[in-house]
């Protein structure tokens, strides 16, 4: 019997180093999908590529026997390869996932009607990346064809958590990760016919584990960034080995801790470890990673069920002033990074509109809630200062 095909879009870091690799290891056959052509070129050139991992317990894998697609050039065979699929991945960013819908639209219009449900997970650091996958491909059918197609996909939340840096510009397809990861996927909508993904933790409910891993790790890496960048670093290690950004990092993540044990009932010594571990996890020396990086694409970041808003916007309602944080998206708008088209696109928000509307715009919170006179202060303040 052939292997069953898992089709993956995104060959970037998380695609090649994280989940590319489990759906290998898993026994899948792995179709890559990509609009760089570059990238797919240089994967078709070569049968193998290798992830290394550094970290506590450093091993090297071989990837082989993969296929690549440029979905731009030749979208027909990316819907084919996903109409014989059994897995649709992707790791493209959230914004992105409104242009993979019409292919997975298009994959399933091909797909024959006694086939399994299709299972896709969108892996990307969102609160419901999946959910918002499955709009956007509903969105594209008439009630009819929603009705005809309703049952040849299922779609399930994940959370993934490897930190993958930026590679070195020598290291072709080769990709250097931490040996660290976790990959939770909410267990309900495959139901008993979850795919085997050797390394993937099936949980009834996802919430309490996408909240705890974007609350705190990316929380917590975003925050070091910000500090680091207005502090002159380039480096995050360079950036965390600073104590004023190190500190301002880890009362962040006391911060948004006090908010998780409260929402989720998390034990505090618990928490506490957790967060002490991803501190150490940023830290790692062999993981080369710049804050220009993890500071990428702000206004994501800074949108309001996202990293900072969410938590600060949750301890505010509960009386809490979330002073760290506040401080964090203080230096979020301070990332003036001209190669990121959303830092570019945020200095031209605060110079063209007044902090009111800037908060409005930008974190999409409201003029009652209770963070938003606090907010609306900062971005006066930051405004001033430019
Ligand atoms: N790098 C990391 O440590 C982690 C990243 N993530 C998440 O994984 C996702 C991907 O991140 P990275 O791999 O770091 O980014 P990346 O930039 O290395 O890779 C993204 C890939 O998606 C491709 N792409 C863009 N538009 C596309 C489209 N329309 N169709 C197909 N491919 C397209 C790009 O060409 C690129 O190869 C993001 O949502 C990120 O938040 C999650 C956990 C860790
Ligand atoms: O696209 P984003 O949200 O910046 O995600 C990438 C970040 O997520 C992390 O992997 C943590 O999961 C960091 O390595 C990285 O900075």
């Amino acid at each position: 019997m052939s292997a069953p095909v898992a089709v993956h879009f995104g060959a970037g870091n998380i695609g090649r180093g994280f989940v590319g690799l489990l759906l290998d290891r898993a026994g899948y056959e792995l179709v890559f999908a990509d609009v760089n052509a570059g990238l797919i070129d240089a994967l078709r050139a070569t049968p193998s590529y290798r992830v290394h991992e550094v970290g506590e317990h450093p091993r090297t894998h071989e990837v082989t026997g993969f296929r690549a697609l440029n979905s731009a050039a030749d979208p027909r065979s990316v819907a084919e390869a996903i109409a014989d699929a059994r897995v649709v991945t992707t790791a493209v960013g959230p914004t992105v996932l409104r242009f993979i819908a019409p292919l997975i639209v298009e994959g399933l219009r091909l797909r024959a009607a006694d086939s399994p449900s299709l299972q896709i997970m969108a892996c990307e650091n969102a609160i419901g990346a999946s959910d918002t996958l499955a709009a956007e491909v509903r969105a594209l059918l008439s009630p009819a064809e929603a009705a005809e197609l309703a049952g040849r996909a299922e779609f399930a939340n994940t959370a993934v958590d490897r930190i993958v840096p930026a590679q070195a510009t020598d290291a072709g397809l080769d990709v250097t990760v931490e040996s660290y990861f976790e990959w939770v996927v909410d267990e309900r909508p495959f139901g008993e016919q979850r795919p085997d993904i050797p390394g993937v933790t099936w949980v009834p409910q996802l919430e309490p584990y996408i909240e705890r891993k974007l609350f705190t790790v990316n929380t917590g890496h975003a925050t070091a960034a910000y500090l680091g960048w207005l502090a002159g670093h380039e480096g995050m290690s360079e950036a965390l080995a600073d104590p004023e950004v190190h500190a301002g990092v880890l009362a962040a993540l006391r911060e948004t801790k006090e908010m998780l044990v409260r929402a989720h009932g998390f034990e505090a010594e618990a928490q506490e470890a957790y967060l002490q571990r991803i501190l150490t996890r940023f830290a790692n020396p062999q993981l080369t990673d710049t804050v220009r990086r993890v500071g990428r694409q702000p206004l994501r970041k800074l949108s309001r069920h996202e990293r900072f808003i969410e938590p600060a916007e949750r301890l505010a309602a509960a009386g809490t002033s979330p002073a760290a944080l506040l401080h964090a998206i203080s230096a979020l708008l301070r990332f003036d990074v001209p190669e990121d088209a959303e830092s570019v696109e945020l200095g031209r928000l605060l110079a063209t509109r007044s902090p009111e509307d800037f908060v409005a715009e930008a974190t999409g919170l409201l003029p009652g809630d209770a963070l938003t006179a606090q907010l609306v202060e900062l971005v006066a303040e930051t405004q001033r200062a430019r």
